[in-house]
């Protein structure tokens, strides 16, 4: 008999998360029925859709809500052989049983040189986040200013890349200088450290004197209410994410976007990744076509073990990883 590890979600979150609203349980998994398999959890992710999602769909006690890329141990199901890696959104646990239904396969064709990890970041839910945002909810097309915030990360970095990759100029912020750097090294036009410039209206036009035809919001609060205002005629936002207000216990005021909105006739659209998942295998392909010519960089931010997760998923809603943040078991 297995006996697995899992974080449970102690205590609502009330404002920022700490250690102590999580615990450590353990579960005795049941012998292996057939048609059933044994999974344990090689990478595990958190990401900033914890925090609200928390709120919205778990009570105290369950199990913390995540995906990870897990390997077959044992399995009864002909389907599945022992040794593959699938991904799994069966939150925070070491192991696990499946019937072999909600496990999404790596692709055949997952090249040994690069880690499995990425199926959970620039490859995965994360770049798939980014691509269908880009190319669908922003209609991003060559010749044209992106502006994306939170550039440094799983999301943003993406982002970033991908306008480059089509033919755009992109513009990110993200809140390091070291962070920054990244962001010019992986072929941004113009960075900036959002946390120190001294006004952000300026700095914006400066970045792009004619404005910006695509913002890909991964923040909301007052860097969109600013960012708005700069956007250029018929300029299309993509609503992402608004991790500025992910840990407010008091709701922030505004933004009052109908001017900007009215004069230069924008769009602005909300969007979730799973939409688009009718057209997984397809950002997934090109996601990984675009690593393995080197047109797609990434990089990870990896915690080592399990006991771990509470602090790194703390640790990237504070901004602590540069690229995607990752559990290695
Ligand atoms: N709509 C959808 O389907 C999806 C939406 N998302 C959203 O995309 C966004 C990015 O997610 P993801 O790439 O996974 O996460 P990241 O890897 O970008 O990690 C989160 C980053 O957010 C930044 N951040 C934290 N607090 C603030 C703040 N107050 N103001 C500005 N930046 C802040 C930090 O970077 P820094 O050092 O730069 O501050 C931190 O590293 C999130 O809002 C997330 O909810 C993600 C996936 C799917
Ligand atoms: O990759 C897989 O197979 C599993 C995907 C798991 C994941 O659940 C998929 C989608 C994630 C979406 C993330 C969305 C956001 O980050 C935006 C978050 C919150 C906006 C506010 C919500 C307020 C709710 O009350």
């Amino acid at each position: 008999m297995v006996t697995a590890k899992v974080w449970v979600l102690k205590k609502h979150f009330e404002g920022f998360p700490q250690t102590s609203d999580f615990e450590m349980k353990q579960e005795a998994l049941a012998n292996l029925k057939d048609g059933e398999l044994l999974l344990e959890s090689v990478f595990l992710s958190v990401d900033p859709y914890m925090r609200p999602y928390s709120k919205r769909d778990m009570k105290e006690g369950d199990v913390m809500i995540g995906t990870q890329v897990a390997r077959i141990v044992e399995s009864k199901n002909p389907a599945f052989a022992v040794g593959a890696f699938v991904v799994a959104n069966r939150g925070w646990r070491t192991h696990f049983i499946s019937d072999g239904k909600d496990l999404n396969l790596l692709p055949a064709s997952w090249p040994e040189s690069l880690p499995k990890s990425l199926a959970l970041g620039t490859v995965g839910m994360p770049g798939l986040t980014a691509y269908f945002g880009l190319f669908e909810v922003c209609k991003m097309k060559p010749g044209e200013t992106v502006l994306v915030n939170a550039a440094a990360g799983a999301v943003g970095s993406v982002v970033g890349q991908l306008a480059k990759i089509g033919g755009c100029k992109v513009v990110g912020c993200a809140g390091s200088d070291s962070k920054v750097a990244y962001l010019k090294k992986i072929g941004f036009d113009e960075a900036f450290n959002y946390k120190t410039v001294t006004c952000l209206d300026e700095t914006l036009r400066k970045a792009s004197p004619d404005g910006y035809d695509c913002f890909f919001d991964n923040v909301g609060g007052e860097f969109a209410s600013i960012a708005i205002n700069h956007m250029k005629k018929y300029g299309r936002i993509a609503v992402c994410g608004a991790i500025s207000q992910y840990n407010d216990t008091v709701p922030q005021k505004g933004p009052y976007i109908q001017f900007p909105m009215i004069f230069n006739e924008l769009s602005m659209k909300g969007f979730i990744v799973t939409s688009w998942y009718n057209r997984r295998e397809e950002g997934v392909k090109a996601l990984l076509k675009w690593v393995l010519e080197g047109k797609l960089k990434y990089h990870e931010q990896v915690t080592e073990r399990f006991e771990n997760m509470p602090a790194a998923f703390i640790g990237m809603l504070k901004g602590e990883n540069l690229g995607k943040a990752i559990i290695k078991v």
